[in-house]
């Protein structure tokens, strides 16, 4: 029996964010993500160390549309693509990589830095393998370290961004999954590794408080002909009307008592 009560959450003013707490009530908690980022908060940490991701291009199977983002899923079933150093206590195994993104050029992003929101947002999602499985670490607080990178739309994009673009016509609509082989997603780091890194959750449900967050100062380039591309896609099945997959991404939370540290000065 279908929980009659229950409605899938989502991003529309029913059951958008403002929402989530019904279902999941740690929405309202203390160590919530995303958060505005501002220099003048921001502590400069020269203890951190920088990071490191060891990624085996065989690890990447498939990309998709679950009717929320792209996703880009890896194999994670042992120590094969992992991140490193930086804040964290040891490796952590690369899972999957999704985008966040908005449905013009001038937002999109879920952090906002000095008031700037960017076009969208690249998260790679990884798991501590101390915790038996994914399920497991993302109920500790150590439990996933996510690597946010800002997109920005440019006249010189990174061509590393193609082939995950001319995927998207084959994953139009929710459901829709094709092979993604042979991928190593740090060809889509930007040049500088300086990054800012706090403690908060996942920005969509279940808002878990599992996440040590690194967040790239330097953004890539990406293009509006691009942008427009992830925008190509569809929220809705094969066979039902026809509705935009666009602004995926949640509003800033407040930051309470948490220290944002900074890599660099
Ligand atoms: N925007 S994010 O990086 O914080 C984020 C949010 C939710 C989920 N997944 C939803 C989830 C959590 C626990 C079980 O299923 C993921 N993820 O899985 O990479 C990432
Ligand atoms: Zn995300």
């Amino acid at each position: 029996m279908i929980n009659p009560n229950y409605y899938p959450w989502g991003y529309d003013s029913d059951n958008g964010p403002d929402q989530w707490h019904k279902n999941y009530p740690i929405a309202k908690g203390r160590h919530q993500s995303p958060i505005e980022i501002n220099n003048k908060e921001v502590h400069y940490d020269r203890s951190l160390l920088p990071w490191f991701a060891s990624y085996d291009p065989g690890a990447a199977k498939t990309i998709l549309n679950n009717g929320k983002t792209c996703r880009i899923v890896f194999d994670d079933s042992f120590d094969r693509s992992v991140l490193r150093g930086g804040p964290l206590p040891g490796v952590y195994r690369l899972r999957q990589l999704h985008f966040h993104w908005g449905s013009s050029d001038d937002h999109g992003s879920e952090h906002v830095v000095n008031g700037v929101r960017y076009a969208g947002e690249l998260h790679l999602l990884h798991w501590n393998p101390k915790y038996s499985n994914y399920l497991d670490a993302v109920r500790r607080t150590d439990g996933i370290a996510v690597l946010a990178i800002f997109l920005q739309v440019g006249k010189t994009p990174k061509p590393e961004m193609k082939r995950i673009l001319e995927e998207i016509n084959a994953i139009k609509t929710k459901g829709k999954e094709a092979p993604f082989p042979n991928f190593d997603p740090s060809i889509l780091f930007p040049k500088s590794h300086d990054y800012w890194t706090y403690h908060g959750s996942f920005t969509t449900p279940p808002c878990e408080e599992c996440i040590t967050w690194i967040i790239l100062r330097e953004p890539i380039i990406v293009s509006s002909d691009q942008m427009a591309k992830l925008r190509s896609l569809s929220k809705n099945a094969e066979n039902e009307p026809d509705l935009p997959l666009v602004d995926n991404w949640r509003p800033t939370q407040p930051r309470y008592f948490r220290m944002v540290s900074a890599s660099f000065l």
